[in-house]
């Protein structure tokens, strides 16, 4: 496992990944599971997000207390499968600010081609957490954290549910200083740059396109 990678045993979160894997999983199931494994990631994703005192006063007396500022926190989702994992993060942020970037994977060459490109203001005050269910060759993500340094955040992580040694090994390359959350780490990718086992083509699972 190359030093990027973070991964989430969590009994609940493997418990989901299961059962989200199954191909008779139905789009609504896929969705409700992804949506509450996206909660379960966020927590872990922000463990060392920064806090700050402020002083509150309780119905007894006046305390002081830590606040996170999750107006520093941007959510970057690669459309369309990141938006997938956006309301279960935002469940746990819900002041977090939203960044979009629309790509896909080419067919024949898997390489990621962009679309779309939206972000909030002041990004380089900000840490970034990325977030695109799968990581399989690693262009997708490659693509978008290339895109994202041009605007130099504190920070940016990447989160997803499924990767397996060859994205890894590609992220490491390109972004070394990006750490990788995941549920899973899978054995490999097939000739048409898909995870196996895996669990599909995880667009067209939550949007029911195929
Ligand atoms: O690591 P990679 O080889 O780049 O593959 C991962 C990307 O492939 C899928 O997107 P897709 O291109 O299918 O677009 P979609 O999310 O709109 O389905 C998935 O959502 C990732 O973004
Ligand atoms: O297995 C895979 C690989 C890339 N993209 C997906 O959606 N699924
Ligand atoms: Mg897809």
């Amino acid at each position: 496992m190359t030093p990027n990678a973070h991964l989430v045993s969590h009994p609940l979160v493997q418990h989901k990944l299961t059962l989200m894997r199954r191909k008779d999983a139905s789009t609504n199931s896929f969705r409700r599971l992804l949506n509450e494994l996206a909660s379960l990631m966020a927590y872990e994703v922000t463990r060392d997000i920064p806090t700050s005192e402020i002083e509150i006063e309780t119905p007894l007396e006046m305390t002081r207390g830590q606040v996170i500022d999750g107006k520093k926190l941007v959510f970057v989702s690669i459309l369309r499968a990141g938006t997938g994992i956006l309301d279960g993060m935002l469940s746990v942020v819900p002041g977090a600010r939203v960044g979009h970037i629309g790509l896909y994977r080419d067919p024949k060459t898997l390489t990621a081609v962009e679309y779309y490109f939206k972000m909030p203001s002041d990004m380089q005050e900000r840490d970034i957490v990325v977030v695109d269910p799968m990581l399989a060759t690693g262009n997708s993500a490659v693509a978008a954290v290339e895109r994202l340094k041009e605007l130099s955040p504190k920070s940016i992580k990447f989160v997803c549910l499924l990767t397996c040694p060859e994205g890894l090994k590609t992220m490491y390359e390109a972004h070394p200083d990006v750490p990788v959350y995941t549920a899973a780490i899978d054995r490999q990718l097939n000739e048409h740059g898909y995870i196996l086992p895996g669990l599909g083509d995880a667009g067209d699972r939550i949007f029911g396109t195929k």
